[in-house]
């Protein structure tokens, strides 16, 4: 059974942190955050919204303009050597492996934290095996996949990994069959004991696989908690959505929702969404199963609301804040 770590101290504790780049970009607005040993934490947000430059300054490679970054308690700011040696981190761009295999780079990066030979070589099959990469181990770099390298940078960083494992978008170019494996083996590592910081836009992934997350927008949290928390009032909700002939049907439907809605519809080309709550679920589908034998509309589905709606009532088109309607930030959410 898993370890719960949940009540212990962070391992990661980041307090009002604020990062103004040159030319006035303010990427990070007053953070915090904390992750304790054994959890896998979320960071979400659209391109631009600050989550590299979190991870930046974490391990520091970029210096904070305001604010504290705490890693076992010791200020990784003061120290960034300190932060170097305890984190692992996948970064976003793909490792250069030109003439070395996957197995070669993964037993070097683990002779290089320390590892011993017969240790690196045992880690390094265990991953191959685990992510089922058997078939390229053994080939050069430059004649790999995209996805081969992005799990090959995976299994580098967790071949001897430190106690923090910062992961930016590690599930990228990766085929579903594969992800799936490669979400078993981050959850591997929380259960070893590592505290696990993953970036990701991968919003329904993320519902499955952090106990906790934070939604970036603009440089600031606009959300925290676990999933459920952060689906809230929505979590008992569902979600109709229906395809309609042509846009402007699917406007009309928007415009009139035929069901007691609990939010406002949304139309977008031919789809519209209605969230409704559960005691007008078979109402709904009375009315969907009509309007689809009459011809008016040509699919519909009825989900539980995701986190993914959430989401996206939250952080919108990612468009600058002042662009956007006052329904996209719930302050309620923030931590
Ligand atoms: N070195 C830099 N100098 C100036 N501005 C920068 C620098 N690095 C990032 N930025 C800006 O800071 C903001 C946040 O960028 P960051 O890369 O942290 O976002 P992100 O959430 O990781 O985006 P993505 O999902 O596209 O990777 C953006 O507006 C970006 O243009």
């Amino acid at each position: 059974m898993r370890k719960d770590h949940h009540e212990g101290p962070p391992l990661l504790e980041v307090e009002q942190l604020t990062k103004d780049y040159r030319r006035g970009v303010r990427a990070n607005d007053d953070i915090s955050l904390r992750v304790p040993a054994g959890q896998v934490f979320g960071l979400l947000g659209h391109n631009g919204a600050g989550k590299t430059t979190l991870l930046n300054q974490v391990i520091g490679l970029a210096r904070p303009t305001r604010g504290s970054i705490r890693i076992d308690g010791a200020d990784a700011v003061a120290d960034p050597a300190m932060a170097r040696r305890v984190c692992s981190m996948q970064p976003q761009a793909q490792a250069p492996l030109d003439g070395v295999t996957p197995r070669q780079a993964i037993e070097l990066m683990a002779r290089i934290r320390g590892a011993r030979r017969q240790q690196a070589r045992h880690r390094a099959a265990e991953l191959i095996d685990a992510l089922d990469l058997g078939s390229w181990a053994d080939t050069l770099g430059d004649r790999l996949s995209g996805g081969v390298r992005r799990l090959t940078a995976f299994c580098m960083m967790a071949a001897e990994p430190g106690r923090l494992v910062m992961l930016d978008e590690p599930t990228n170019d990766v085929d579903p069959v594969r992800r799936r494996l490669l979400w078993g083996q981050i959850r591997a590592l929380a259960d070893l004991g590592c505290a696990v910081v993953l970036v990701t836009h991968n919003v329904v992934e993320a519902e499955r696989a952090v106990e906790r997350l934070a939604v970036l927008d603009q440089g600031r949290v606009v959300a925290q908690g676990t999933p459920a928390e952060l689906r809230g009032d929505d979590g008992d909700r569902l979600r109709l959505e229906v395809v309609a002939p042509d846009a402007a049907a699917a406007e009309a439907l928007a415009s009139a929702p035929a069901v007691p809605a609990s939010a406002p519809a949304v139309a977008s080309g031919r789809r519209m969404v209605l969230t409704i709550d559960a005691v007008h679920a078979a109402d709904a589908l009375r009315w969907a199963q009509n309007e689809r034998t009459a011809g008016r509309i040509e699919e519909f589905s009825v989900t539980p609301v995701s986190l993914e709606d959430v989401y996206i009532r939250l952080v919108g088109s990612g468009r600058p804040r002042d662009e956007q309607t006052e329904e996209n930030g719930d302050a309620s959410l923030v931590a």
